[in-house]
């Protein structure tokens, strides 16, 4: 009898690992193929998921775009999902512009808890459209000019700090400074807030934002090459934000919110909470009742962006500040190029507590140039991704309905067809005549069309500004801990070795 079980529950065993086999394998063998998109190799359990695992973000994606050179797709499966890969940039720019309104959505990666769940980032169809509508106002330029006094507040306490640290002769690592200065930015322009994080590093605004991007930053990296881990781990409880963290900057936003509705200063902060607070009332000529209902928020909306503008502002100009600077440092001739620039513009302004204006900044092309540069070596947004809304052909290949595409930032930005050497700093590669000689998309850390990046405007300021407080003042310098060429961490635009430097003194004043 007992036997009996026994071949009966291996047999039922039996089917069911044959079922899982078929099922998982049905996208390998047939949906991708039948649109006529390569794949390559990988497991008929798993399709390419472990491939994901063992080559990492960056590797994987360099690997596959190379080896379908000359397609204008290929496509990979993380297990029963498969996934079109866009090679062409034809393409990638119909997909993002001209027919923006098939690909609306992104992939829902990681659940956020409620009401972290209404950010930007993560909502879909004519909810996106509404609260990008309500946000959108913020990064005028209007605004930003505004925003741009708590910048320089915050420059010119780090600037301070980076002569304490040149004075006291200590080498710097650029990662970890400019997160502190990035943090302070986006406390000040976002809720109004003075944390000093400059100076004070061990705040509470501080340890908690650490504590909710650090240790999950990673799952989400991680869900963007293999969704299906992703959506496992959120399953199984592991929370891509802290809730200790997440209730704390609940309290924070919703403290200030209290307060402005009580206090008669509201409105005069200059920052994103007033904006998203008034935004009804504060558009002018608002009289048609349907742009106002566009652009109103509800209480957890304002939630949501509050935390997306912590979320999405914070590792990615930290990370272009602390490249750039990085890569100057190496290149000595590239940073001499720009502190030309600088005094050429800025004349003998004392350099004492030096930070240029929001005006000031509006013309550094070489700087310019050199940020590009750093973004196409260490893009923030690895790749990017758009869901299919509504089925569609182009360029002769067919997305149906629900199909998730790949845009490969990464892969696109080292791609030896479009940048001779890819691996080289030069900045010279965005001069005027050489962007023009391009397809316009084989760049674009910030995205593109409609659902790019809104912080785009924002973040450009916030570089320039920094950037150039501190070129002006110091002379950027390898130092015993630089290690170069970096070597990326396989999840995450971090470097292993840290991005070490040190600091002299401009000769100026
Ligand atoms: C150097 C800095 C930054 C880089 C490289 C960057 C990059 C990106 C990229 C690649 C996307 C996806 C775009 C797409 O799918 O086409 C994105 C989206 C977004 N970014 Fe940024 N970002 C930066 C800074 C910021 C800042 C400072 C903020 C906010 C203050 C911000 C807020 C957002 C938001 C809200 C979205 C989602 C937009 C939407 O879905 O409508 N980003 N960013």
């Amino acid at each position: 009898m007992d036997v009996t079980w026994l071949l009966l529950g291996l047999a039922v065993a039996l089917v069911l690992a044959w079922l899982v086999v078929r099922l998982s394998a049905w996208p390998v063998q047939h949906i991708l193929p039948g649109l006529g998109v390569d794949t390559p190799p990988g497991s008929r359990l798993f399709g390419h998921f472990f491939e994901g695992i063992k080559h990492g973000i960056f590797d994987v994606q360099t690997h596959y775009y190379s080896m379908f050179k000359g397609k204008k797709v290929y496509g990979w499966n993380d297990f029963k999902t498969p996934t079109i890969v866009l090679r062409d940039l034809d393409l990638i720019k119909d997909v993002c512009v001209k027919h923006f309104g098939n690909f609306t959505d992104r992939r829902d990666l990681v659940r956020f808890e409620p009401p972290f769940d209404q950010n930007l980032l993560t909502i879909f169809g004519d909810h996106w459209k509404r609260v990008r509508s309500a946000v959108s106002p913020t990064f005028t330029s209007g605004r930003l000019k505004k925003m741009s006094r708590h910048i320089e507040r915050n420059a010119k306490l780090f600037q301070r700090l980076l002569r304490r640290k040149q004075e006291s002769i200590e080498d710097i690592e650029l990662k970890e400074m400019m997160s502190r200065v990035t943090m302070d930015t986006i406390a000040s322009t976002g809720f109004g807030l003075d944390i000093d994080t400059v100076n004070q590093p061990d705040n509470d605004f501080f340890k908690h934002a650490q504590a909710f991007i650090n240790p999950n930053i990673g799952l989400f990296l991680v869900s963007m090459v293999v969704p299906l881990l992703g959506k496992l781990l959120s399953s199984v409880g592991v929370k891509f934000i802290s809730q200790k963290s997440s209730d704390f900057f609940k309290n924070v936003v919703e403290a200030a919110l209290r307060e402005r509705k009580e206090s008669e200063n509201a409105g005069q902060f200059n920052d994103f909470l007033d904006l998203v607070i008034n935004a009804e009332e504060k558009e002018e000529g608002d009289t048609d009742e349907k742009a106002k209902v566009m652009r109103s928020l509800s209480h957890d909306e304002i939630l949501g962006q509050a935390l997306l503008f912590i979320l999405a502002g914070y590792d990615t100009v930290s990370s272009v500040l602390a490249f750039t600077l990085f890569l100057l440092a190496l290149h000595p001739e590239h940073q001499r190029r720009v502190q030309e620039e600088l005094d050429s513009k800025f004349g003998d302004t004392d350099l004492e507590d030096w930070v240029p204006d929001y005006e000031g900044v509006q013309s550094l092309p070489y700087l310019d140039q050199c940020i590009n540069e750093a973004m196409r070596l260490f893009p923030p947004g690895i790749l990017i991704d758009r869901i299919c809304t509504e089925e569609i052909t182009m360029h002769g290949v067919r997305f149906p309905k629900g199909m998730t595409v790949i845009l490969p930032i990464y892969a696109i930005h080292m791609d030896p067809d479009l940048w001779e050497d890819p691996q080289d700093f030069k900045p010279e590669r965005f001069s005027p005549e050489a962007r023009e000689a391009r397809h316009q998309f084989s760049f674009f850390p910030f995205g593109h069309g409609p659902r790019n990046c809104i912080g785009l405007r924002l973040a450009l300021l916030e570089l320039k500004m920094v950037l150039a407080s501190v070129l002006r003042s110091f002379d950027v310098t390898p130092c015993g801990k630089t290690v170069f060429p970096v070597r990326l961490s396989s999840w995450q635009l971090v470097a292993k070795d840290g991005l070490w430097v040190k600091l002299d003194r401009r000769g100026h004043n």
